[in-house]
């Protein structure tokens, strides 16, 4: 049997590999993502990466879902039977990928503000609408040829009454605020780990806090994503509501791994400071995340554990030399890290191989793991985890999910960390998770 770019040639004798599943794409004129993903019904989804591929989602052609600790290999598995029995018709950019995202953990259970939110959880969309610099188009999915047909011809007319641009509206207002912790909590976590890291048990780990704010007006996921873009345009964007539960987006600057072939690229973002008020209070700020003995130290945790985790996969890893990576509230310390792997394998091997890096988790893992379990009193679920898409050929891109909120009408909970490593200041890390907060936080007081 001969398996031409783009398909399968299906012969009487091999059956069992007929398509189940088939696609197509058609061109589209421009139209607003946010306009289709509210006049679309759950789930629906929204992806958009710094180098300008943007997705929308909705509907769909098939779901994965895995837990416990072979999720990894049983949504690699699972992918790779539907992907197998994919047939597609269409140009390379608009093939169909599968979205979703992982918890934090592998034991999470989709329950409270998670609820609908499993341990890992990807869609292949009914219907997916993708923006490059190729233009924007059309994709539908279905078990057949004539389904497909019928949900692209569908689909167009309505995506056609669906406007080019969406207002992005106003910001609902914030009413009330909760926090997970309090200030006198915090020092006391902040210090438990401190006496953890000097007994030596634990050389670093990111402790997280959550905030809940009860809005004035409904949140408007599509338009706040909008704002966001305008504020942090380097960032990935991306929105996920299944048909129970809230929506949980975000604004991450931070990439897990982005694969292509052979080729991985991805980064140690580690290490924060404010932005200033003017550009000398602004490179002062840079210059203390270059010069701290502290931040580099925390900093060098991170680039060194990526490349220890990529190693065994890698034929090469390249780390280039660190820069400043200067967003509208705040600047971090980067440190970009490519990868020649040594087989092409699948993208979820190497987000299992990195997640989750000292970025969001700490040194050693397995404590440092612990130490969030027992000291946060809030669910991370999706929080700090794997964000993104692959394709049928084991390629695809993941963000880090920081700098995000799990949304449902009129309340919003925002999720943010820091890194805690020996000599860290209780007071200084309560400031650095704040300004965390504010890319969300902003746009909706
Ligand atoms: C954990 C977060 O951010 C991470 C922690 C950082 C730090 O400790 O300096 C910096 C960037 C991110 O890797 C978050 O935004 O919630």
């Amino acid at each position: 049997m001969e398996r031409p770019s783009g398909g399968w040639e299906v012969t009487g004798t091999l059956e069992r590999d007929a398509p189940e599943y088939h696609s197509a794409s058609r061109e589209l004129e421009e139209v607003s993502f946010g306009a289709i993903v509210d006049a679309e019904r759950e789930p629906r989804l929204q992806w958009a990466a710094p180098d300008g591929l943007e997705v929308a989602g909705t509907g769909v052609a098939k779901r994965f879902r895995a837990s416990g600790p072979n999720r990894f290999d049983d949504l690699r598995a699972d992918a790779g039977r539907a992907f197998d029995r994919l047939e597609y018709d269409g140009p390379e950019i608009a093939r169909p990928r599968a979205f979703g995202g992982v918890s934090f953990h592998d034991g999470h259970e989709p329950a409270g503000s998670w609820d609908g939110f499993d341990a890992a959880s990807f869609v292949i969309p009914a219907v997916q609408v993708t923006r490059s610099d190729d233009g924007v188009w059309l994709t539908a999915t279905a078990a057949s040829e004539d389904d497909v047909t019928e949900r692209l011809e569908q689909a167009h007319a309505r995506l056609e009454e669906l406007p080019a641009m969406r207002p992005s509206g106003n910001s609902p207002g914030v009413d009330t605020t909760t926090r997970s912790t309090t200030p006198a909590e915090w020092t006391e976590q902040v210090e438990t780990a401190l006496e953890r890291i000097e007994q030596g048990e634990l050389t670093k780990v990111v402790l997280a806090q959550s905030l809940s704010a009860t809005l004035d007006g409904a949140v408007d996921v599509p338009a706040t994503l909008e704002r966001l873009r305008r504020t942090y345009p380097n960032c990935y964007r991306f929105s996920f509501a299944h048909e129970t539960g809230g929506t949980f987006f975000g604004t991450p600057p931070e990439r897990l791994v982005a694969k292509r072939g052979r080729t991985v690229e991805t980064e140690a973002l580690a290490g924060s400071v404010p932005r200033g008020d003017d550009p000398e209070s602004d490179d002062e700020f840079a210059a203390t995340l270059r010069d701290s003995e502290k931040v580099g130290r925390e900093h060098g945790l991170v680039a060194e554990a990526i490349r220890e985790q990529l190693d065994p996969l890698a034929e090469s890893v390249t780390a280039s030399e660190r820069t400043i990576r200067r967003l509208a509230t705040i600047q971090h310390l980067r440190t970009p890290i490519t990868a020649t792997l040594e087989r092409d394998c699948h993208v979820l091997e190497i987000v299992e191989a990195l997640h989750p890096t000292p970025a969001v988790g700490g040194v050693p893992p397995s404590t440092a793991w612990e130490t969030i379990r027992s000291t946060e009193s809030f669910d991370r679920g999706w929080y700090a985890a794997p964000i993104g898409w692959f394709d049928g050929n084991g390629d695809g891109e993941f963000a880090v999910g920081i700098r995000s909120a799990i949304a449902d009408d009129r309340s919003v909970t925002l999720f943010a960390g820091n890194g805690i490593v020996a000599d860290s200041d209780p007071a200084d890390e309560w400031e650095e998770v704040q300004l965390k907060f504010r890319p969300i936080l902003d746009e909706l007081q």
